[in-house]
């Protein structure tokens, strides 16, 4: 027999993403039922952003003291990899939700555990993991935030030798003796410096001739520069053709297009070559869309064309990452509501109800040592936009607060600045613990400042922020 229940809006996929799409409903005065086929709380709590940024966090303080003389003395002895991971698990609950399903219920939202599929117009039919059917009709709107997935690259054998992807990378028990990640990208970079600190023989094999195509080119030369010196043999312009097995080992044969391929020999592979849409399974056929691919959405977060449907966070492929996410979960949310309550939605830049910093205000950080923290613009994206824009640099170790937190600090800040309304397009820092510095261009670059007034944005002595005065400075020339 089939449940059938009704309520305001259903939201599928209770990651970081559906949750806050479903909590701000229910604020807003309507009822929601929130899917989940896994764990409450998707990836980023289990395999990504928690777990990951918990393997590098040992490494970080040790380089911290490290990097201080006097201080350095203090570390006598090697991480406790084993106290490492045990922390680890700690963030993920021992990779357990019932912490977060207590907070759904709390909030009000009705969880219902179990494969969501679209059938058709404002229904959701969810299969449970004992074949029960629930069937969800939606009164006003149905948000699909289903997320992303690891897309592994057609080659060769790859599937079958059973290559971790980031869900394994962030829950592995213990540390691989060799590890041959593919992909120079946030989770490459990621990965191989925490798992190369905690022991691995770690290998890069990296298809374009930069780690972090996207960042400012400074920074995957320096994360590259690091890898390297922390003993990572780091390829670019590698062209993995084919993997096997051979017993435990496993053998990726790479070509750089000069010489003849090369095997590589390790114990695990990482495939950390990017993310398709959760879509190829949810019933988008059902109401006319094709079943598979990032959802296409308006600015307010919208399906085009199918007006009650939200495609909310990874599953739109505007900006993969967890507070971009919950972003748009906020603006879709104050869409939803206005729209069930008969109120305006004003659709131009930065209103409420769209999420304008998805292409203008990105913020982001890779957890590298050196870390990378950007917002907005890169140069090239300036240039590609067609964008009026000179870009100004600054050694980030000539600052007094950079010299006291590192011996020997070594970064780089990048300003894109917008020359006709001289504000900032967008915001490089390049350095270690340059993250908890993003904030203040983040505010810089959303909120359109003129350069001329952010000379009046004393930064405090002597801390690393005092590049801002530089950056200026560099800009007035
Ligand atoms: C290794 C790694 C590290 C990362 N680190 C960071 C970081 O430090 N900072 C950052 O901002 N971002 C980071 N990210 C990106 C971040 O994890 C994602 O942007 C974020 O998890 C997206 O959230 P989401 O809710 O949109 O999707 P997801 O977290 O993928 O959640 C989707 C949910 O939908 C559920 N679902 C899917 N299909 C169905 C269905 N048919 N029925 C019911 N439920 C369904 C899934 O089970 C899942 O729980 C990282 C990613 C990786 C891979
Ligand atoms: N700290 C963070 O915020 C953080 C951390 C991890 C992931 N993320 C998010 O998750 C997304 C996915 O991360 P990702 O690292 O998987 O993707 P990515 O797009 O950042 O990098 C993928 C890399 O793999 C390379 N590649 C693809 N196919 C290849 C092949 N066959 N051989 C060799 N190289 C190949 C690409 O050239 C690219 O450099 C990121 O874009 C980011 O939005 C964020």
């Amino acid at each position: 027999m089939t449940d059938e229940r009704t309520y305001d809006v259903v939201v599928v996929g209770a990651g970081s993403t559906g949750e806050n799409v479903a909590d701000i409903v229910v604020r807003g005065g309507l009822s929601a039922a929130l899917v989940e086929a896994e764990l409450v709380g998707g990836e980023c709590s289990y395999w990504a952003c928690m777990p990951s940024k918990a393997l590098l966090r040992g490494t970080e303080a040790i380089a911290a003291a490290r990097g201080v003389s006097g201080a350095s003395a203090a570390v006598t002895g090697e991480q406790d990899v084993q106290a490492t991971l045990a922390r680890r698990d700690s963030f993920t609950s021992s990779w357990s939700d019932d912490g977060q399903a207590q907070w759904v219920a709390g909030a009000g939202i009705d969880l219902v555990r179990g494969s969501a599929r679209l059938d058709g117009e404002r229904v959701v039919v969810v299969t449970g993991a004992d074949g029960t059917e629930t069937r969800l009709a939606a009164t006003h709107a149905v948000a699909l935030c289903t997320g992303s997935e690891a897309a592994v690259p057609p080659v060769e054998g790859l599937r079958d030798v059973d290559p971790w992807t980031p869900r394994e990378a962030t829950s592995a028990k213990e540390v691989p003796g060799r590890l041959v990640v593919i992909g120079g990208g946030y989770v490459g970079c990621e990965m191989a410096t925490a798992w190369s600190a905690l022991g691995s023989t770690v290998t890069v094999l990296e298809r374009g001739e930069r780690l972090l195509a996207n960042a400012e080119p400074v920074a995957g030369d320096a994360v590259a520069a690091a890898l390297r010196g922390a003993g990572v043999d780091v390829r670019l312009g590698a062209a993995v053709q084919s993997a096997r097995r051979e017993g435990t080992e496993v053998v990726v044969t790479v070509s750089d297009g000069d010489g003849p391929a090369e095997e590589i020999r390790g114990d695990q592979v990482l495939v950390a070559a990017g993310r398709r849409a959760r879509t190829h399974d949810i019933g988008l056929e059902t109401v006319g869309l094709e079943g598979r691919g990032y959802l296409d959405v308006d600015e307010s977060l919208q399906v085009r064309g199918v007006p009650w449907l939200y495609g909310v966070g990874d599953v739109n492929g505007r900006a993969l990452l967890t507070h971009m996410g919950k972003y748009q979960a906020r603006q879709a949310g104050a869409a939803i509501v206005a729209r069930a309550t008969g109120a305006d939605v004003d659709l131009s830049a930065w209103s409420p109800f769209v999420a304008t910093a998805d292409t203008e205000a990105v913020p982001s950080v890779v957890f590298t040592d050196p870390q990378v923290a950007s917002v907005g613009l890169t140069a090239a994206r300036a240039a590609e936009s067609g964008r009026p824009h000179r870009v100004v640099e600054y050694p980030l170790g000539n600052v007094a607060g950079s010299s006291l937190h590192r011996d020997g600090y070594e970064g780089t800040a990048i300003a894109v600045v917008d020359t006709e309304r001289e504000v900032l397009l967008g915001v490089t820092f390049v350095g270690p613990d340059v993250a908890e510095l993003l904030h203040s261009a983040v505010v810089a670059v959303a909120g359109e400042v003129p350069l001329a007034r952010l000379w009046h944005a004393v930064p405090a002595y002597p801390t690393m922020s005092e590049v801002w005065l530089r950056l200026l400075e560099t800009w007035r020339g």
